[in-house]
């Protein structure tokens, strides 16, 4: 289906897909990359993965749209000083490899890609530093993770590229890279040991959802799209969530799934998972719900977590809230503001689950006051 973000697209999906192919090298050699990983102010780790995807993903972006705008997780900071010099040209050179590698159909010398368009250290550090936009609720931008679940991508599990293009604080275009992801029938839950054991073909996949245009599954090289869509709403839905446990409440999620369910013996089918790849899953049906609710109220979400995977679980008949019922605002600056939580669920349940999730949140209230 044709739409006004078609050049968008497939800009979007070329650069996840090199992005893709980037961050599969560095966790072909997961033994390196524990020396090859630094910890930030707010004690996450980032890796050499993480910086080399950004500065491609915005090389691209900043040739093929001069005037946008980026909004990314990432920035140079750490990779400045005289001592980071290893870590920088490690960076520089994952960079330049992905980005000289030659072109390949749909691909534009003007992206600033192909033979030849290495850049050097210092251009690919202030390429990263245009993901420093403030974001807002005006105009074109995009939000860019380069690695999101960077602790799954550690680990050897799941981790995803995720690119949104956001106009006026709609997303409207969203693009997720997940390289790990295994292809049905292999279970999305697979953990580091199975997904090793999987050869590449049984793994996969980039997302596209288009506002208006539907959602997609491409291979990982990009072709082939199939459309798809959630599942049919069952009686006991199974619960996508965070694999961290810092990243959101488990135990309510125990509690919401009793109340749609009425079952009470504590067991859920729950699916934990690092990254956005769980928007993925829900959106292809490989799951039924979507549960994030704070552990830490003052977190605040950010935009890059987030975008891509809620058009993309809208256009598959999904539909992504805060514990509100309010539809998450893109529009406020790098974080979607107040800590609500999350709730992505197929778009006939989502109402109960909200209706659920707020009597968990009565419940823990009241238990917390006795
Ligand atoms: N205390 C917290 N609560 C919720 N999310 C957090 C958090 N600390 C970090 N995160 C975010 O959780 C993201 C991973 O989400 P998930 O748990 O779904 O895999 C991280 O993305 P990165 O891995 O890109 O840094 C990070 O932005
Ligand atoms: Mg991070
Ligand atoms: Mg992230
Ligand atoms: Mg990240």
């Amino acid at each position: 289906m044709s739409s006004q973000y078609d050049a968008e697209k497939q800009v979007a999906i070329c650069a996840v897909r090199r992005a893709c192919g980037l961050t599969s090298t560095v966790f072909k050699n997961l033994e390196r990359i524990k020396g090859e990983t630094l910890t930030k102010d707010d004690k996450s780790p980032v890796t050499v993965g993480d910086f080399a995807a950004q500065a491609l993903v915005n090389t691209i972006l900043k040739n093929a749209f001069p005037d946008d705008v980026i909004v990314g997780e990432e920035d140079s900071a750490d990779l400045r000083p005289e001592n980071a010099s290893q870590m920088r040209a490690r960076v520089a050179q994952l960079a330049n490899d992905a980005i000289t590698a030659p072109l390949v159909e749909g691909e534009d010398a003007a992206w600033g890609l192909g033979p030849g368009k290495e850049q050097t250290e210092t251009q690919l550090l202030d390429t990263v530093d245009r993901g420093n936009h403030q974001g807002g609720v005006s105009g074109r931008m995009w939000t860019l993770d380069p690695i999101d679940g960077t602790k799954g991508f550690i680990l050897g599990e799941q981790y995803a590229v995720c690119l949104a293009l956001i106009v006026n604080g709609q997303v409207k275009l969203g693009v997720i890279g997940c390289p790990n992801l295994p292809n049905s029938p292999h279970p999305v839950s697979l953990t580091a040991q199975g997904l090793a054991a999987l050869p590449d073909d049984a793994k996969g996949g980039i997302f596209v959802g288009i506002e208006g245009g539907g959602a997609w599954e491409h291979d990982l090289q990009g072709l082939n799209p199939k459309p798809i869509k959630v599942s049919d709403s069952p009686q006991n839905p199974r619960v996508l969530e965070s694999r961290e446990v810092k990243h959101s409440d488990k135990a309510f999620n125990v509690a919401v799934y009793q109340r749609i369910t009425g079952t009470t013996d504590g067991t859920i089918p729950a699916i934990p998972m690092d990254s956005q790849a769980k928007y993925c899953a829900l959106a292809r049906g490989d799951g039924d719900l979507y549960l994030r609710m704070p552990v830490d109220p003052k977190y605040k979400e950010k935009i890059w977590d987030h975008a891509a995977g809620n058009v993309l679980v809208t256009e598959a008949g999904g539909k992504v809230t805060d514990s509100r019922g309010q539809l998450l605002n893109f529009g406020l600056g790098r974080t979607l503001g107040e800590n609500y939580g999350i709730v992505g669920a197929v778009k006939s349940q989502h109402a109960d689950v909200v209706k659920a999730v707020q009597g968990a949140l009565e419940a823990k209230k009241a238990t917390a006051k006795a």
